[in-house]
């Protein structure tokens, strides 16, 4: 995937299989979202093709979903102004065979059909914990909720692979381990997952395999134990291997803290006196 001179992704060549977790690492800019973008049609790839089950798929969301590929996002994309059921339901439609004209009458091969897509939308909710608030407005629920809520709104298409981008992104340690429970009791529904994650404790315990994504090349693929003991992936990405007097390391690493922390304070103090 190019955009003008810059190639964000190059050359990825990348499987997942159904009942896997896979996770997706690398530093920032290293193109795992552009990766997402790309797989889910949000991005048309300047060369290269993305298929499911055998099938190459039109770059296009709509069709992707329809295929069978759901996504979250990195910011929470819900509607907030709208009931926690409805943000499900939002999320079913790509399911439901009835036309507009059929919605807008109102007739009663719509109202069968919705009252399939509610009961749907409840089994969801009670799999994810948030049934008992299905009457409250999305951006009334903590945090940590209205990230499932949207895991629930992209299960809501019945997809076989779900794509989670950064899922546990600003969540605290407890909030962080439902989520792991989670994506564990999707991945035993059957349905793949390819996730692309910061925390590392996370993805290191949750994922089958690990990929690292390094200035848009995949540099490693294997086992969390393989990828963690990488010497060019604890280069790139996790930190340098730890070499030499640890005290004097430390010491450097002080002082260089303590030098830039003057230098900030100089700064913002001579920015107050203008
Ligand atoms: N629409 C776009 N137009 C131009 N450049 C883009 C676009 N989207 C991404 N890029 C560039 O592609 C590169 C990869 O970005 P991307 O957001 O995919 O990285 P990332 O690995 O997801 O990073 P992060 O972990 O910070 O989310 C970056 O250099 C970014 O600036």
């Amino acid at each position: 995937m190019r955009f003008g001179g810059l190639t964000a992704v190059r050359s990825v060549d990348f499987t997942v299989n159904s009942g896997e977790i896979v996770g997706l690492i690398g530093p920032n800019g290293a193109g795992k979202t552009t990766f997402f973008n790309c797989l889910t049609g949000l991005y048309v790839p300047t060369e290269g093709t993305v298929s499911y089950k055998g099938t190459v798929l039109p770059p296009k969301p709509h069709l992707v979903t329809q295929a069978g590929i759901a996504r979250t996002f990195q910011n929470i994309r819900l509607f907030a102004n709208m009931t926690v059921l409805e943000n499900v339901l939002v999320g079913r439609h790509t399911r439901t065979k009835e036309g507009l004209w059929s919605a807008l009458l109102r007739g009663p091969g719509f109202k069968k059909a919705e009252k399939a897509s509610e009961e749907r939308a409840m089994e969801l909710l009670e799999f994810i914990g948030l049934a008992h608030k299905r009457d409250h407005l999305a951006r009334n629920l903590p945090y940590g909720e209205q990230r499932k809520l949207e895991i629930a709104r992209a299960l809501a298409s019945d997809p076989g692979l779900l794509l989670l981008d950064e899922p546990t992104a600003g969540m605290n340690p407890q909030e962080t381990r439902a989520t792991e429970e989670l994506v564990f009791a999707i991945r035993d529904k059957g349905i793949a997952v390819l996730l692309i994650e910061h925390d590392m404790r996370f993805v290191f315990n949750l994922s089958d395999r690990v990929s690292v994504l390094v200035q848009g090349e995949k540099l490693v693929e294997g086992t969390s134990e393989v990828v963690q003991a990488d010497e060019r992936v604890i280069a790139a990405y996790l930190g340098e291997p730890f070499e030499g007097d640890p005290g004097q390391a430390e010491a450097a690493e002080v002082e260089a803290a303590e030098a830039s922390a003057d230098a900030t304070s100089t700064t913002s103090t001579k920015g107050e006196a203008q």
